[in-house]
Parts: structure tokens; sequence; C-alpha cells
């Protein structure tokens, strides 16, 4: 069995993964008086003191001035921290790497919008992280090879320099990397000095590749590369941005945390339920790969991918079947195995401990007197005695309905998703409206018209853009208001028989038209565009 080498990284620098957002509302910004005077069910109003001295927006729209992500020190700038990447390279960073506002859009959306048109503000965030997160570069100084057997722009997912990092008995390391075939990431561990003596010992990579199974990250290839100067093994799996393993989600001691004004240390204790999840989860891998007729042969903390909320994925696989395939193993020995490695991971979360199994008694102790007897039973079935009835499958019967409860949770993730997902279904029908007045307003020229944006149905169009957009109020400040945008795209698009009057910039005249009029006014301006572009 592999002896893996797992060193307390407690001081480590943390890996890929962002820190913590801090969310910096503008609302905390502001004091009560202004509180007072803002409009929540407007989008854009802002408290007086971010409008110019004339109650009109300044010309940073009125926004607030930290609401600006760019204007900050980059220690306040929301979900950055420059030191995350940099502390992997032991040279100093030459670029500035700009954060994004992940509240860009909605920072200023009306409480009765929240739910209805957009996606919630925490799935949106997690996405855009993630999208961030695959795009990072790594600095040139680290010399990483520019080109890998069609992978190209290495970045490494773990610290450099420093104490090596071990896998087993081999040093490792885990990059991810963007194939060339179709511009996809992926991540690549590397096996350092690795000599392949024959060419059958990537046959289990071949059935690993064939495994597909949401409990496992996907192997995809596996080859040797001199282009790291040494002789490399490298196996290469689906990228999964941002995850954490589950050392990192639930053993690594949490920093220290301000709470009442005391500092105070933070509990690593997971909860039951999650633990059930994460067992029924990891259960479920094991089956399938055992069906498979293969065995995972590393069930470690270090190994397996928390992905997404609660989402278990086991990492690294089909790495020690190459490294060892020299040494003949009957493959329902090392299936046993796994069981015996999943019941000590089952210690070693509920004691948060990775060394947990050191003290045999105290860990079934704390596990019995912190979590239920059925999960005390589970652990120690899986770590009983091999025997010819001991098997994944049997701990399915001992799961019962919990894989009930696990299901139901896997439906209503799917439900909220789908929710989530009708949220932005409209927003391309929008977007298309919104380009079409991008092409037809304020055009400068065509077919030789210099007044053509302003003359014909284009005048009716100018109209109801400055009827949606361009309204100003009693006092004459801007109307910025993205409910009645949204209502007024929403009619436009449908084609609506209700009547607005469209009035003159001049207010000297006003035309009283219906949505469906304005509507077929832009189709023939844009067909009129587009069939001379
Ligand atoms: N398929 C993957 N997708 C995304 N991130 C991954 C993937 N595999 C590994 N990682 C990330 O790469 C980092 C390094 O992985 P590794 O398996 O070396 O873990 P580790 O915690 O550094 O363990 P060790 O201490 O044994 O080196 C981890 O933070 C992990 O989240």
């Amino acid at each position: 069995m592999l002896n893996t080498s797992i060193s307390d990284s407690s001081s480590e620098p943390s890996s890929a993964s962002l820190p913590p957002l801090e969310h910096l509302s503008f609302q905390e910004a502001i004091d009560e008086h202004q509180l007072e005077q803002y409009d929540p069910y407007n989008p854009y109003s802002y408290p007086e003191s971010y409008a110019g001295h004339n109650g009109q927006s300044s010309e940073d729209d009125g926004q607030p001035p930290s609401a600006n992500p760019y204007d900050l020190h980059p220690d306040q700038m929301m979900g950055y921290d420059g030191t995350a990447m940099d502390m992997y390279y032991p040279t100093p960073m030459t670029f500035t790497r700009q954060p994004l506002n992940y509240h860009l859009y909605t920072l200023p959306r009306p409480e009765a919008l929240a739910h209805k048109y957009f996606i919630s503000d925490d799935i949106r965030e997690e996405l855009q992280k993630r999208s961030e997160t695959v795009h990072t570069t790594a600095p040139a100084s680290l010399g990483l090879p520019d080109e890998l057997q069609g992978y190209h722009s290495l970045v490494p997912l773990e610290p450099v320099g420093g104490e090596r990092r071990k896998f087993g008995n081999w040093y490792s390391m885990v990059y991810r990397a963007t194939s060339s075939n179709d511009g996809s990431t992926f991540v690549l561990r590397r096996i350092e000095n690795f000599r392949l003596m024959q060419q059958t010992a990537f046959s289990s990579i071949e059935a690993w590749s064939r495994l597909r199974h949401p409990n496992v990250i996907s192997v995809h290839e596996a080859f040797t590369t001199r282009a790291f100067n040494d002789s490399s093994l490298v196996v290469v799996y689906d990228d999964h941005p941002n995850a954490q393993t589950l050392y990192e989600a639930h053993i690594k001691p949490k920093a220290p945390q301000f709470q009442n004004g005391r500092l105070q240390a933070q509990s690593n204790r997971i909860a039951e339920r999650t633990v059930w999840s994460y067992v029924i989860q990891i259960a479920n891998a094991i089956k399938a790969v055992h069906d498979a007729g293969l065995a995972v042969r590393l069930i470690d903390p270090t190994k397996i991918l928390v992905t997404g909320k609660n989402r278990i994925r086991i990492g690294s696989c089909g790495v020690v079947d190459v490294l060892t395939h020299d040494v003949q193993t009957d493959v329902s020995f090392l299936q046993q195995d796994d069981l015996t490695m999943f019941g000590a991971l089952i210690f070693m979360l509920c004691c948060n401990n990775l060394a947990a199994m050191n003290n045999m008694q105290k860990a079934i102790d704390h596990l019995g007197r912190n979590y239920s007897a059925d999960l005390k039973s589970v652990a120690l079935f899986l770590i009983s005695k091999a025997g010819p009835h001991k098997n994944i499958g049997q701990l399915f019967d001992m799961i019962g309905s919990r894989l009930l409860t696990e299901l139901d949770e896997a439906q209503n993730a799917v439900d909220r998703l789908e929710g989530e997902l009708m949220t932005e279904l409209e927003n391309a029908r929008l977007v298309r409206l919104l380009c079409k007045f991008g092409f037809i307003n304020e055009r400068p020229e065509h077919n030789h018209e210099t007044r053509w944006s302003e003359t014909g149905d284009r005048y009716i169009i100018k109209l109801f853009r400055d009827y949606v957009f361009h309204q100003v109020d009693e006092m004459g400040r801007p109307v910025v208001n993205l409910t009645h945008v949204l209502a007024c795209l929403n009619k436009l698009d449908a084609g609506t028989d209700e009547k607005i009057m469209l009035v003159s910039r001049d207010e000297q005249s006003c035309l009283v038209v219906s949505y469906r009029e304005v509507k077929a006014c832009i189709d023939s301006a844009f067909r009129c565009v587009s069939l001379c572009g």
C-alpha cells in the first residue's frame, strides 16, 4: 500500500482558492441620515452626498467612491487578496492583478428584484470567482515549460519553493494548464523523476479514463515528459477551480476570529448531516470504482476535493496504479484496503485530526461522544478485519434511509439551480434588444444620409430610448429605475398594444404610440442596417 506522507501544513499558505469575500456593501459606508433618504426601490438612487453639487449625478454616475474597486487599496478590494497567489512564487509579481467587482451589476439593485430577474449573488459570485481563477497566469520567472504534450499556460496550484511536496515517496506538483485542443483547463499532477519501465503501466489509466462518476475526478490521460528537465510522469484530470481538499476545508486549523470583541478559536467540527453526505458520496464513488474492477488506492483528506457546497470528488486516481505497476497485488485485496482507508477518513474528519488513527481508542471515544451510534458503527465496520463479506455493498445496507435524505438534498439542489436558471432566461432577449438599439441610435450616417438615425421611424426609436432611459424627475434629476427599464423592454419585445406618450426633447410635440408600433419601427430600422451590413 502506498504510504502517503502527510505533512502538517497548518502554517502553509492555502491553495488556489481565493480568500473569503468581504462584502463591502456601500450602505455600510453611508451614515443613518443618508440612509433615510435612500430609496431602496430605485436601483440607482444614491444618497445626496454621492450626487453632484446641483443635485444631479456627478460624473462618476453618483456612485459612492468606495463602490469602485479600482479606487481602493488592494487590501480593501472585494474578495481580493493580492498575496493569495503571490505567496506561491519566490520572486515578487511584476504585474498588478485587477480584481473583479463581483457586485458590479447588482450593488444598487432594489430588493424587490432580488430573486426575480437575476441569478442570486452567491452563485454568481462563486461562478465568477471560478472563472477568474481559471484565468490566473503564472510569472515567467517560474521557468515552467511553454508547452507540454498539448497543454500550455501552466500555473502551479501549490506553493513553489520551500518544502517540496511529496506524493508517497515521490516528489510531486500539481498544475492547472490549458488544453490546446479545446481551450479548456485541466489539472496536471506531475511526479518527478519517474522512469517508465513498461508501456503497460498506463493500462490502468485507460480503465480510469473510461470511468465517469459524479464523485470521482475524471482522469483524461497520462504521459511521460522531459519538458521539466527530468523524466516526469504527468496524469491529467478534470479541473474544478477553487476546489478545496477535505483537509483544507475541515481539518486544517482555522485562524482565530474576533467575535463579540474577543479573539476566539474557530471550531472545525463538521455537522453530522454533512459527514453523512460525505460518507454516502464517497461510498458511491468507491462502489463505482470497485464495480469497474479497480481500486481507489488513495482515500485521504488531502486528495479528496470539495468542489461545491458539500460536493465531494475523489481525486488523484490512477497515479498509484502507474507508480506501483511492477508490484503485482490482487485487486480484491486493494479494494479491502480502500474500505479501511475510508474508515480511517471518517475518524480523521470526525476528530478533525489527520493523526486520529494513531490513538484508536481516543478516536472511537471522540466519535461516540460527538456523533450518532450509526455513524460509529459504519466507521468501525470499515476499519474492521477484512473478510469475504466485507464489501462496499454491505455499507449501503447499513446506511439505509440516510440515502433517501441525500437523494432529497440532491433533488432540492437541482430545483434550486433550475430556479436560478429561470431568472436568467430572459436576459439574452433583452440584450438582443439593447444591441438593436445600439446599432440604430446615433448612427452618424446610413446610406449617405447623415440624419438617418434622427428621421422617419428612427425618430420614434430615439424618443422611445429617451422614454426608457432619459426620464428626469420634477427637479430635473435622472430617474434611474431598473424596474421601469425592464418593464418597458419586456413590453417592447412582446409588442403589446399598450400606448405610451413620447415627448420630443424640446417638449414642443408629443406622439402617442403603442409598443407594437415601436417594435415595428425597430425591426424595420434594424433590417435596414443589417441588410446593408
Ligand atoms: N482536479 C483538481 N481541480 C482543481 N484543483 C485541484 C485538483 N486537484 C488538486 N487540486 C488543488 O491542488 C492543490 C494541491 O493538490 P494536492 O493534491 O497536492 O493537495 P495538498 O493539500 O497540497 O496535498 P499534499 O500536502 O499531499 O501535497 C489543492 O489545493 C487542490 O485543491
